[in-house]
């Protein structure tokens, strides 16, 4: 999906949720399954969350916000 034209601009924010689970993938697990290093030209970044207890989810969205205001302000 990111290969799609459209998508060449997009910021990637993954959210590695269910962080309170003992079975659920470590950031670092994640980001080196999905391959993430391996990315070019892309900005990502992978926020550990708990859905449930609400925790991660302001700081996946900080960055997400801190990245488009980057932009504002250099286009
Ligand atoms: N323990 C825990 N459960 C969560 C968390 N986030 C979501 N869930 C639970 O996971 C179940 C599935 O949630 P959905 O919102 O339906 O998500 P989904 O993407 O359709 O399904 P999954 O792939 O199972 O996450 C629900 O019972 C949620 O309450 C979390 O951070 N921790």
């Amino acid at each position: 999906m990111l290969a799609e034209d459209e998508m060449r601009d997009a910021l990637l924010l993954v959210l590695a949720n269910k962080q309170d689970l003992p079975k659920a993938m470590t950031v670092h697990e994640l980001t080196d399954r999905l391959g993430l290093h391996a990315l070019r030209g892309r900005q990502w970044f992978v926020q550990a969350t708990c859905a449930v207890q609400g925790s991660g989810l302001y700081e996946g969205l900080d960055w997400l916000s801190d990245q488009l205001s980057k932009r504002l302000h250099t286009t």
